[in-house]
């Protein structure tokens, strides 16, 4: 289909790209990679009057350590996520996500920070925020403002985002000496949207024991969903396969899907059941690496 007419603008800084959006209203959406707006707009779910595109301000794409935190840019498209030597070594969940995320060519545009504002819980990133406790970090007319990526995603389609405010960064806790995490969803051919998906993220003491866990997952409810009884089970705690067969369980009693094109509610629930179980593994054999 054809999207509905609207007025493109090219923003050129973050304060001329927020002028605009406060001038135009609420019929004005950023644009990044358009990956996600525009497919929406040839259905006409999205009909924006004007798009400001926001993928040519300059310094909003890096990734970087500093002090304490992994800083990502929102303008870093996901192949460049999947290439960066720092994230192949260090944060392979990244690796694990991208690689069954759309195919090069929509990996090539679509950007981490689109990824997330979206507020789609079918997207990728979302799970590997929550995992790993992310802050995000927006750009609007009063300013700068951190927003922690529980209190991010508000319902479907819905953040925390005011309409003039642009996502500008992604924080990270940097991986520590004994912290590992990994991700993998089904889907039904390469390039779809997860059947479900599970992230996880641990971090030992020198001991084994469990200092901090993220359980996260994609596409199992209308929000981008955490596991927290999942997480309180193993946290303190040395992680023993009981343990684990335990916490797949709870993530397939917490999640929430519908039955759909993609597979009966109780499919899915046996899915986020085994992948949990699967990815809590590989997450805890990468932190004792
Ligand atoms: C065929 C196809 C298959 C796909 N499969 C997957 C998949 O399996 N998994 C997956 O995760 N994704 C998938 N995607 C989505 C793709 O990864 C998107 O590119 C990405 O989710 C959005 O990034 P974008 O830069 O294109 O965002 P855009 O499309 O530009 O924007 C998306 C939304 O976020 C808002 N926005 C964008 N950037 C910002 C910002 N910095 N600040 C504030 N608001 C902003 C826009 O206003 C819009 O509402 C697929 C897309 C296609 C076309």
């Amino acid at each position: 289909m054809i999207p509905a007419n609207f007025t493109y603008h090219k923003a050129s800084s973050l304060k001329d790209a927020i002028a605009l959006a406060e001038s135009l209203g609420e019929e004005a959406k950023y644009m990044s990679g358009g990956h996600s707006l525009l497919p929406m707009m040839k259905l006409r779910f999205a009909t924006p009057e004007h798009i400001i595109d926001i993928s040519k301000i300059q310094g909003l794409s890096f990734i970087k350590e500093e002090g304490d935190l992994l800083k990502i840019g929102a303008m870093t498209t996901q192949t460049e996520m999947e290439y960066s030597d720092l994230l192949r070594s260090k944060y392979p969940i990244f690796g694990d996500a991208i690689k069954l995320t759309a195919d090069p060519s929509v990996r090539n545009v679509g950007t981490l920070g689109g990824n997330i504002a979206h507020g789609d819980a079918a997207n990728d990133q979302p799970a590997l925020m929550l995992a790993m406790r992310a802050t995000v970090i927006a750009e609007g007319v009063d300013g700068q403002k951190s927003i922690p990526i529980d209190e991010f995603f508000h319902g479907f389609y819905m953040t925390a985002l005011e309409p003039t405010d642009i996502l500008v960064e992604i924080h990270i806790p940097k991986a520590s000496k004994h912290s590992g995490g990994a991700y993998h969803k089904v889907e039904r051919k390469v390039g779809d949207y997860a059947t479900a998906g599970v992230a996880v993220y641990v971090e030992l003491d020198d001991d084994g024991v469990c200092r901090e866990i993220g359980i996260a997952l994609t596409n199992v409810s209308a929000v981008p969903m955490r596991v927290d009884r999942a997480e309180e089970l193993l946290r303190g705690k040395k992680i023993t396969d009981d343990l684990i067969g335990q916490a797949g369980v709870f993530a397939s009693e917490d999640c929430e899907p519908t039955s759909d094109l993609r597979g009966s509610e109780a499919y899915k629930r046996s899915l986020v059941d085994t992948i949990t179980k699967r990815m809590l593994n590989k997450a805890l054999e990468r932190a004792r690496q």
